[in-house]
């Protein structure tokens, strides 16, 4: 019988965490957790003061884990971070005057992932990033500021409004090891929302200030498409690492890569790269690759621009079946080529000193 993903979580969920006295799903403590075919891996991650005492923790969980019966490797790493916690942010809206760009205390790197232009897999490729740095062993959050088009609860299979205990902080929702807050979380699912400048800016505002993101490696900000008020106002209120744009390889999509380049570089916000996504087709049925939108078109534009192409990322069914059924291809098909070119992007960023 194969193991599943339940019963592993049912079975971490009888050790105890003795410094918040939860057990240690409930914690937070276990992250990046892939149950794949009775292998199980998974980031154990601890604040760096509890390290000492919480070795013997891991060693109870992999134990359990191992005594399942039909199990075959576990494999639980620890991490311990010497960063405290970030205190919850109870600054009020609009304390004081806009001075710039400015830090969010306990966020080491924010980037912005963008798109000239509507539907060329933005979000899609947010979510396996996302994802994809969690089972790096990041923290990672990822704020849904597609005030246009919410599409993280979906692809991250999260629902229900997030909760605010104190009505001024927003306590963020998580799933696949991903802090996540979505504007669309603050609205009717189906209602379509109108949203004007300075609402935009209030609500972004909001999301950046009042979610209580804690202590993060990287926050991802998943843009809407184009270059409007929702950019302007990400560059100019938060120190941003720099921005990833997301293309297709047709003309008319790069045309609009460029403008948001261009609007970047007038904002003063790094280019990290560029990322051609839907590159090649690969048929799910008998794997036969094809150029459906042309291929390089990307790697060309790139060239010219004098930035790096960080990624070519296959069009491929499952990469949409997996987004639309709430568990990205990282996630869902970890050792599948599609998860892997993904996972390979997380790297790079890391290795780079951005993720
Ligand atoms: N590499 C891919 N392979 C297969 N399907 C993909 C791929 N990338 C994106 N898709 C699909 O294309 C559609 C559009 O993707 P997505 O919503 O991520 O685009 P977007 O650029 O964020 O769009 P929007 O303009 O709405 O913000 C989705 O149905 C998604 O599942």
């Amino acid at each position: 019988m194969t193991i599943t993903r339940d019963v592993v979580i049912a079975t971490l969920k009888t050790i105890n965490d003795p410094v918040s006295g939860d057990d240690i799903m409930s914690a937070g403590l276990v992250r990046a957790l892939h149950v794949d075919e009775g292998n199980i891996r998974f980031v154990f991650e601890v604040p760096g003061s509890a390290a000492a005492q919480m070795e013997p923790v891991r060693a109870a969980a992999e134990a359990a884990l191992k005594a399942l019966p039909g199990i075959g490797s576990v494999s639980a790493i620890m991490t311990a971070h010497s960063s405290p916690a970030a205190p919850p942010d109870l600054k009020p809206q609009r304390s004081a005057e806009p001075k710039g760009p400015q830090k969010i205390p306990g966020i080491d790197r924010i980037i912005a992932i963008a798109s000239g232009k509507g539907g060329v897999g933005k979000s899609t490729v947010s979510a396996n990033l996302a994802c994809a740095l969690a089972a790096e062993g990041r923290r990672v959050g990822l704020l849904d500021a597609d005030v246009y088009g919410p599409s993280q609860p979906r692809m991250l299979g999260v629902s229900g409004r997030p909760a605010s205990p104190d009505g001024k902080t927003i306590l963020p929702m998580r799933n696949h090891g991903v802090t996540m807050m979505s504007i669309g979380l603050m609205t009717n699912e189906d209602q379509a929302v109108v949203w004007r400048g300075p609402m935009l800016m209030g609500a972004l505002q909001q999301m950046l200030s009042q979610v209580q993101w804690g202590a993060l490696d990287v926050l991802l900000v998943d843009l809407p498409p184009g270059t409007g008020d929702v950019q302007m106002t990400l560059a100019q209120k938060a120190e941003l690492t720099g921005a990833i744009i997301v293309s297709t390889p047709q003309d008319v999509a790069l045309l609009d890569a460029r403008k948001g380049i261009d609007m970047f570089n007038q904002l003063g916000t790094p280019i990290i790269g560029m990322v051609e996504n839907m590159s090649t087709h690969i048929c799910s049925n008998c794997g036969h690759e094809e150029h459906t939108f042309g291929h390089g078109g990307v790697a060309k534009e790139a060239a010219k621009l004098g930035v790096p192409l960080l990624a070519e990322l296959p069009l491929h069914l499952d990469i949409r079946l997996a987004a639309d059924g709430g568990a990205p291809v990282v996630v869902s098909k970890p050792d599948s080529a599609q998860a892997q070119a993904f996972r390979s992007l997380a790297r790079q960023l890391i290795a780079d000193g951005k993720g």
